[in-house]
């Protein structure tokens, strides 16, 4: 039993009503759902460093600029997860599945007909809360 946590810098891009998803491959933890990109903050990074790292490694978008909007923290089965979460809404580039996995925007009203991991239910209430048309 471990009660390490993993600390996870998450971003959630933005363009007009548009987020910014990609599919984790399904031999990955939580595989098959789709993610707001993002990854692991390693030793001696600030979290936005993390993200400006992740988000050009995976989607290979440049981060002009991100704020922190709310941390969560949540206990799978396997491991405990703290992701911290960003919102970036300046960036420049196409966004492309460096790592061979289908990225698309989705249209805000159409987050509903898309399967998340499990922690993630909170960041798509809180998106469709503050960014959603009513
Ligand atoms: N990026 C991302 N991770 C999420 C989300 N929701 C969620 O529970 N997670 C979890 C799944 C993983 O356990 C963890 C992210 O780890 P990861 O495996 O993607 O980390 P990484 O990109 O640094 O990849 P790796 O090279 O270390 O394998 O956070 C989400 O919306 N986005
Ligand atoms: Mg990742």
């Amino acid at each position: 039993m471990t009660l390490k946590v993993v600390h996870v810098a998450v971003g959630v891009v933005l363009r007009q009503q548009q987020v910014l998803l990609a599919l984790r491959p399904d031999k990955l933890h939580q595989g098959g759902r789709w993610e707001f990109p993002g990854g692991k903050v390693e030793t001696g990074e600030t979290t936005s460093q993390a993200l400006a790292r992740e988000l050009k490694e995976e989607v290979d978008l440049d981060i002009a600029a991100s704020s922190p909007w709310f941390e969560l923290q949540y206990a799978y089965p396997e491991k405990t997860v703290l992701l911290d979460i960003h919102l970036v809404q300046e960036f420049e580039g196409e966004a492309i599945g460096l790592e061979g996995q289908p990225v698309r925007w989705v249209p805000l009203s159409e987050l509903h007909q898309y399967q998340f991991p499990d922690a993630n239910q909170p960041i798509l209430d809180k998106l469709l809360a503050e960014f959603g048309r009513p």
